[in-house]
C-alpha cells in the first residue's frame, strides 16, 4: 500500500522543475541556412545539479527528452552520487554532416543553452550521436559565452586523465554488471551468447568486453538491419567493425571479409539463440513481438544498455517468462562513476592506470547491485525473483529524491 505522502511526491516528481525549447539555425557547408528544436528538459535538482544526457537525433522530441531526463534522475539518485537529472538534445542528423557542419551546429545550439547550463546547476554528457568530439565544440562554445572554464561537462577529452575510461565506461560498466548476476548464480560469462543491438559507443565496448570475459557475441546491429556470426566475433573481427562504424559504411561490408556472416535487412537480432540480451540501440527497441522472441530462443537475462528498451507489454512477457531484466537506471550507471573520477580534480593529479580505472568502475557497478538487491529484500522481493534488480533499483532512487524532496519542503 503506497502512503498518500508518496502519492503526493510522484506527483510533483513527474513534472519537469525546467524545460527549455529552443530555435537553432546553422549554416551549411553550402551557405544554406538551416533550423532545428533544441530541448534540455531539467527534471530534478533536489539531489544535487543535473547532469545527464545531449541526444542528436532526428526522432528527438520533447517526449523522448522527458523519458530521457526522468530515466537520468532516476539513475542519478540510485548512485552514490549527489546529482539531479535532466535530458536533451536535438532533432539534427549529424550522419552524413562535414565537421564543419557540427561544430557550427554544436556552437549554435550552445549559443541558447549556455545561460541555463554551468557547475551548480546543470552538466551535460553524451548521449546518442553525441560523442567527445561534439562535446569538445559544445564545451568550446560554453567556456566562450560564459567566461570561465568551470562547465564540467562529461565528455570533451580535454577534461581526460591519459587513462581514462570515458566513453568505455557504460559499456564495460554492463558487462560488469551481467557479471555480478551470474556470480549470484554460481554461473561466468565465459562461453555464453550473447546478443547485442546497435554498434554505437554503448553497443561496441559492451563487445569488447564481453569478450576478454570469454563470452561469444554474435550479433550487432544498426537502424537498418542486423549482422549475425554464428561463429562469434573475435578482437580481429571488433577491429573490423570499429573501422566500418568510423568511416560511416554500411555493417553489410562485414561479409566481404567473413562470407559466413549474414546481414538481415530491417531485422532485429532477438529471434537468434542467446542466453543474454544486451539492447544497446534506442528506447522501445523491443516490443511484445521481440520479447516472444527472446524468450523463444532461450534468453535468459536481458541486461538493458540502452535507455527503457522495452515497452510495458514486452516487460510482461519477460516477465511471465521469468527473464531476469537488469534495468538500464542500475546496469547503466558506468558513465556516472567514471564521469564523477574525471570531475574530481584529486583523482585527476594522480596517474591512473587502466586497470586502475577499471576497477574503481567494478566497484562502483558492485555498490549499485547491491543496494539495488538490498532495498528489494528490504520490500518482500526475493533475490533470485526476475524482477528483485528493477524493483530494487526504483524503490532506492525513488526513496532517496523522497526524503530529499520532503526535507526541501513543497518547492
Ligand atoms: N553514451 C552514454 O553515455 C549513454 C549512457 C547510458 C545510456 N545510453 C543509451 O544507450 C543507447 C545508445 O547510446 P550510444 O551512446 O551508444 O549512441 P550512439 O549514437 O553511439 O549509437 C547508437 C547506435 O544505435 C543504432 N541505432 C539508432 N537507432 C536505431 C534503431 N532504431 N534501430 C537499431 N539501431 C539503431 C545506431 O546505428 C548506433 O549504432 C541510447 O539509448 C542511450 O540513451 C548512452
Amino acid at each position: 500500500m503506497i502512503s498518500s505522502r508518496y502519492i503526493h511526491i510522484l506527483e510533483r516528481l513527474l513534472e519537469p522543475e525546467r524545460t527549455i525549447i529552443f530555435r537553432v539555425p546553422w549554416v551549411d557547408d553550402k551557405g544554406e541556412t538551416h533550423v532545428n528544436r533544441g530541448f534540455r528538459v531539467q527534471f530534478s535538482q533536489v539531489l544535487g545539479p543535473c547532469r545527464g544526457g545531449l541526444r542528436f537525433h532526428p526522432s528527438m522530441n520533447l517526449s523522448v527528452a522527458k523519458f530521457l531526463g526522468f530515466e537520468q534522475t532516476m539513475k542519478n539518485a540510485l548512485s552514490p552520487y549527489k546529482l539531479g537529472g535532466a535530458g536533451g538534445g536535438s532533432d539534427f542528423d549529424p550522419r552524413g554532416k562535414s565537421e564543419n557542419e557540427i561544430m557550427r551546429f554544436c556552437q549554435s545550439f550552445m549559443d541558447e543553452l549556455y545561460r541555463y547550463l554551468g557547475p551548480d546547476q546543470d552538466l551535460p554528457a553524451e548521449d546518442t550521436g553525441v560523442g567527445p568530439r561534439e562535446m569538445g565544440f559544445l564545451f568550446g562554445q560554453y567556456r566562450r559565452l560564459a567566461g570561465h572554464f568551470q562547465g564540467n561537462f562529461t565528455g570533451p577529452k580535454i577534461f581526460w586523465s591519459g587513462s581514462s575510461l570515458r566513453t568505455e565506461a557504460t559499456g564495460y560498466g554492463l558487462v560488469f554488471f551481467a557479471r555480478l548476476i551470474l556470480l549470484e548464480m554460481n554461473k561466468e560469462l565465459k562461453g555464453l551468447r550473447c546478443v547485442i543491438s546497435g554498434t554505437g559507443k554503448i553497443a561496441l565496448h559492451v563487445l569488447e568486453k564481453l569478450l576478454s570475459c570469454g563470452a561469444i557475441p554474435i550479433t550487432v546491429s544498426d537502424s537498418k538491419g542486423y549482422l549475425l556470426d554464428e561463429d562469434g566475433f573475435d578482437y580481429v573481427k571488433f577491429s573490423l567493425l570499429r573501422d566500418i562504424k568510423s568511416q560511416q559504411r554500411s555493417l553489410r561490408d562485414y561479409i566481404k571479409s567473413y562470407p559466413r556472416a549474414r546481414y538481415f535487412e530491417d531485422s532485429k537480432p532477438w529471434n537468434e539463440r542467446c542466453d543474454i540480451a544486451f539492447p544497446c540501440a534506442s528506447q522501445n527497441e523491443i516490443g511484445q513481438p521481440e520479447a516472444l522472441g527472446l524468450v523463444n530462443s532461450g534468453c535468459r537475462i536481458l541486461i538493458e544498455g540502452s535507455n527503457m528498451p522495452c515497452t510495458s507489454q514486452a516487460i510482461d512477457v519477460l516477465r511471465k517468462a521469468k527473464v531476469l531484466v537488469a534495468p538500464a537506471k542500475a546496469a547503466g550507471a558506468g558513465g556516472i562513476a567514471v564521469g564523477e573520477l574525471e570531475l574530481n580534480h584529486e583523482y585527476n593529479l594522480m596517474q591512473w592506470s587502466p586497470e586502475d580505472f577499471e576497477t574503481k568502475l567494478q566497484d562502483s557497478m558492485k555498490q549499485t547491485y547491491e543496494r539495488s538487491l538490498k532495498h528489494a529484500n528490504d520490500y518482500g522481493f526475493l533475490k533470485d525473483s526476475p524482477e528483485a534488480l528493477v524493483h530494487g533499483g526504483n524503490i532506492c532512487a525513488f526513496l532517496n529524491l523522497a526524503q530529499a524532496m520532503t526535507d526541501q519542503g513543497c518547492v
